[in-house]
């Protein structure tokens, strides 16, 4: 952060993760923000104050050692010798499009914006790739973050540890993010795990600009933890087979023009997430099966967004024929939504101003 600054913006996209058939590993960034203007002062005393505008109003908690961006970012400073935020901190005002608990990344976005938050505060210079370090200590799977921090349709794996690191990297979340104000111990502030180096790696691939992001948003909340539970442990080969051999033709088939639907829409299957899934999400195999893009032209693919409950449908047009028809599927089941066209967003930005 330049010394002269006396205030600056963090912005970063809402996320769809999988895209069918890469659970845990693909990610596209969606042009819906968490936006976070970041007020310096003279140095006080005082928590610094978090107002906040948006998705989540009515539930995040404006307590700064309790939200989870300030959370993060203080984790990022205590990795690098700062016991608490800056003096100079004075106040965040988040504005919020992200719906929490729908898939769209919500989560990811508030922890790429504490990363990026303890950045700038302790003006570290770290690269994109020691942030996503520490975004994977707290977020673990990393296609939400990874997107969320680059931008684009981004592939990322995580890299095999030695035992050591694997060791450091398993630490407890309550560790890597204690909810205690540092009048709350001598101790606290020491310490914190640091990430190993290297944890996450990724790759941007192509995207074809014709090709929007039709997000059906149902009106419930699910947690991604909760929709993780009913994952099984272990798949069969044809299961794998049948997800990897759809994954490999799906991140080239997005980026061709024109785009072919009969291979994309094929490809946005999966037997990893959602068939199992679909427990929690009434209407989810109506939907991505009764939509398709002899049913509906200018559909490509459909698939659950992230853990759900959202859908996510790729379409070139007849956007608005595609979200009714999902909604109407909804509506059989009681569930009612609401429905955007999102572009394809850049990664993340921190706009400095003197
Ligand atoms: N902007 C934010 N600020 C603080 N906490 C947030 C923010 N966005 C999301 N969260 C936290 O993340 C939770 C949602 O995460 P998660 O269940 O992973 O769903 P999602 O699919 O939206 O990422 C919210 O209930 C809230 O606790
Ligand atoms: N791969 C994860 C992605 C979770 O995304 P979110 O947007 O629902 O947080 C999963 O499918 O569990």
């Amino acid at each position: 952060m330049p010394s002269s600054s006396k205030s600056f913006v963090i912005q970063v996209p809402a996320t769809s993760a999988n895209i069918g058939p890469g659970f845990d590993v693909v990610g596209l960034s969606l042009s819906l923000h968490l936006t976070l203007t970041v007020s310096l002062g003279e140095p006080s005393t005082n928590i610094p104050k978090i107002t906040y505008s948006g998705e989540g109003a009515d539930e995040v908690p404006l307590n700064p050692y309790h939200n989870l961006t300030t959370r993060v970012a203080l984790y990022v400073l205590r990795c690098h010798g700062h016991r608490s935020f800056p003096p100079e901190l004075n106040s965040i005002h988040v504005v919020n499009e992200i719906p929490f608990g729908r898939g769209l990344g919500s989560s990811g976005a508030a922890v790429i914006a504490g990363v990026l938050l303890g950045d700038s505060l302790g003006d570290l210079k770290l690269s994109r790739e020691r942030m996503l370090d520490f975004a994977l200590m707290v977020e673990r799977h990393p296609d939400n973050v990874t997107a969320a921090l680059v931008g684009g349709f981004v592939g990322s794996y995580l890299k095999e540890l030695d035992p050591k690191a694997t060791e450091a990297a398993a630490v407890p979340l309550s560790e890597v993010l204690p909810e205690y104000p540092p009048d709350a111990g001598e101790d606290w502030g020491l310490n914190p795990p640091i990430p190993p180096l290297g944890i996450g790696h990724y790759v941007r691939f192509q995207w074809n600009s014709s090709i929007k992001a039709v997000a059906i948003i149902p009106r419930f909340e699910l947690s991604t933890a909760k929709a993780r539970e009913v994952l099984p442990e272990q798949y069969s080969r044809k299961d794998l087979i049948f997800n990897m051999q759809r994954l490999a033709v799906l991140t080239t088939a997005l980026g061709q023009c024109p785009p072919d639907p009969e291979l994309i829409y094929e490809a946005m299957k999966d037997r990893v997430h959602q068939p199992y899934r679909k427990l929690l999400i009434p209407g989810l195999p109506t939907v991505t099966s009764l939509l398709t893009p002899a049913s509906h032209p200018g559909l490509l693919g459909i698939c659950l967004s992230g853990a759900g409950p959202t859908i996510l449908a790729l379409a070139t047009e007849n956007f608005e024929v595609i979200a009714e028809g999902a909604r109407e599927l909804f509506k059989q089941e009681n569930i009612e939504v609401d429905w955007k066209v999102l572009e394809i967003a850049p990664g993340s930005t921190v706009t400095y101003q003197c």
